[in-house]
């Protein structure tokens, strides 16, 4: 066996020593380390954790995220609230176990994972790699925060010590520099799954609102699309943190699965008992020069079909917040959120949480907002299970971490693929109310496939379709 440099890891085995073995605790042991590329780290985790691997980076670029290997999976099938409840219960007894060494109290042990957009629509083999609820806790992590980086690893005390000890040995690897072009794959076909029945679909949801039943609700497609080599997860992400700043982007592996993406849309922030979430809502292309950009940015500002459709999602927002909070602050008229193939209708929402609230609590309380649902709630989610054909799986779900704090961020999953292997299925979805045109609606969609059909080589293919 091969045997660790012993002084470089004192300290690390004096902790593991140190631990009573009576019951089973976490150990979870982070250090300081120079500042690496967190997607060359990625890459580097692929020799021993392929399939097993997430990514996460916010939308300041100052937190970012590496997870490798599974030290713990917390999964659930449950298709309430007790899909909250669950995780977060298992994911609190896990802590009041841990010793956890850092020299940063901030910085330790993550959970990371996300949740189906609806649990109550019974899964198809598409999705079968992702459980409606999955978090992992990884057993090597890197975290980036404001130009510091640190290196967790994360083992329970039943750990052989052979095994912990081949970990640790792969740290020099998983730390290697280096310099890649990661090789792109090159699309062979390209489906655009029922678009005419889609448009048909928008017609029928639109009579429902017309007749009272709700406001609004949020229709959504499929694209697939076939490559001549497996898709390789770190071209993608390098070309989404390019092309996509000012979004969330994310990585999810299971086995030769991988859900990726890159959105603009935060779901909920926790920092001690503040609270921040963002309305999204209302779109409209970018312009192919400065002035033709602005106008479309002034018409969207004013167009009453989008201002409504993002209304909805500030009232829904703000008012599921309030419950909670003893303060909510909401900006007081939509601003643009401009991203390099479209342009939204956002508005800030921040609160002060009155009460213990966790952050599984507050997605519970906003998912899913009327911004990937519908408006009101209930209602918008059964005409979503009736009328769309594709099962979203993770698409439109909240995806992101909670640390041992209970803090946490977590994202809405659009702009998003499900990559596997030589195919990838690519998710938009917009916003029908009253006023809604299929067409229009149909033509916003299309924009909202380009930041990942751009990250996979794709675009020409979907640009000479216009
Ligand atoms: C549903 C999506 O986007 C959502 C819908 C929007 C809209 O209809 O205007 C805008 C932003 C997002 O909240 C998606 O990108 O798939
Ligand atoms: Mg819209």
């Amino acid at each position: 066996m091969v045997t660790l440099q012993k002084s470089k890891w004192k300290h690390f085995w004096n902790g593991w020593d140190s631990l009573n073995r009576s019951k089973e605790v976490l150990y979870s042991y982070t250090k300081k380390i120079s500042e690496i590329n967190p997607l060359q780290f990625f890459h580097n985790g692929s020799a021993n954790f392929k399939g097993q691997r997430f990514f996460w980076t916010n939308r300041a670029r100052n937190e970012m995220i590496v997870g490798l290997g599974i030290t713990l999976q917390f999964s659930s099938n449950e298709n309430g609230k007790e899909r909250y409840l669950e995780i977060e219960k298992r994911w609190k007894q896990i802590v009041a176990n841990s010793f956890c060494h850092s020299p940063n109290s901030h910085i330790g042990p993550y959970m990371f994972g996300g949740f189906s957009f609806d649990p109550k629509r019974e899964r198809t083999p598409l999705w079968e790699k992702f459980a409606h609820t999955e978090f992992v806790l990884p057993t090597v992590m890197l975290t980036i925060k404001d130009d510091e980086a640190f290196l967790t690893y994360n083992f329970f005390t039943d750990t052989s010590k052979e095994k912990v000890n081949q970990t640790l040995l792969l740290e020099e690897a998983l730390l290697k520099d280096g310099t890649h072009s990661y090789g792109s794959s090159e699309l062979s076909s390209f489906l655009e799954m029922d678009p005419i029945e889609w448009k048909q679909s928008i017609e029928e949801v639109k009579r429902r609102i017309v007749a009272g039943h709700m406001d609004k609700v949020v229709l959504a497609r499929e694209l697939r699309t076939k490559f001549l080599d497996s898709i390789n997860v770190e071209s993608v992400l390098s070309i989404l943190l390019e092309e996509q700043p000012s979004c969330y982007v994310f990585a999810f592996e299971r086995e030769d699965n991988c859900f990726i993406g890159a959105s603009p849309e935060q779901l909920v922030q926790k920092e001690s008992e503040i609270v921040k979430s963002m309305c999204l809502a209302g779109s409209i292309a970018r312009g192919k020069t400065i002035a033709e950009d602005e106008n479309l940015g002034d018409t969207l500002l004013s167009d009453s079909k989008n201002l409504q459709e993002h209304d909805f999602v500030v009232q829904m927002i703000s008012n599921s917040l309030k419950a909670v909070c003893q303060q909510v602050t909401t900006g007081d008229r939509p601003k643009l959120y401009k991203l390099k193939h479209i342009q939204h209708l956002f508005t800030s929402v921040i609160g002060e949480l009155k009460d213990d609230v966790s952050i599984f609590q507050l997605i519970e309380r906003l998912h899913p907002t009327p911004a990937l649902g519908g408006y009101p709630k209930e209602i918008s989610l059964e005409t979503i299970r009736e009328v769309e054909v594709l099962d979203r799986g993770w698409y439109a779900g909240p995806i992101g971490w909670m640390n041992l704090k209970g803090d946490g961020e977590f994202a809405v999953a659009i702009r998003s693929a499900l990559l596997q292997e030589k195919e990838a299925s690519l998710f938009a979805g917009c916003g029908i109310v009253e006023n809604s045109d299929p067409e229009s609606e149909y033509e916003e969609t299309r924009i909202k496939f380009k930041p990942m059909l751009s990250a996979l080589g794709g675009i020409r293919h979907h640009d000479s379709n216009e």
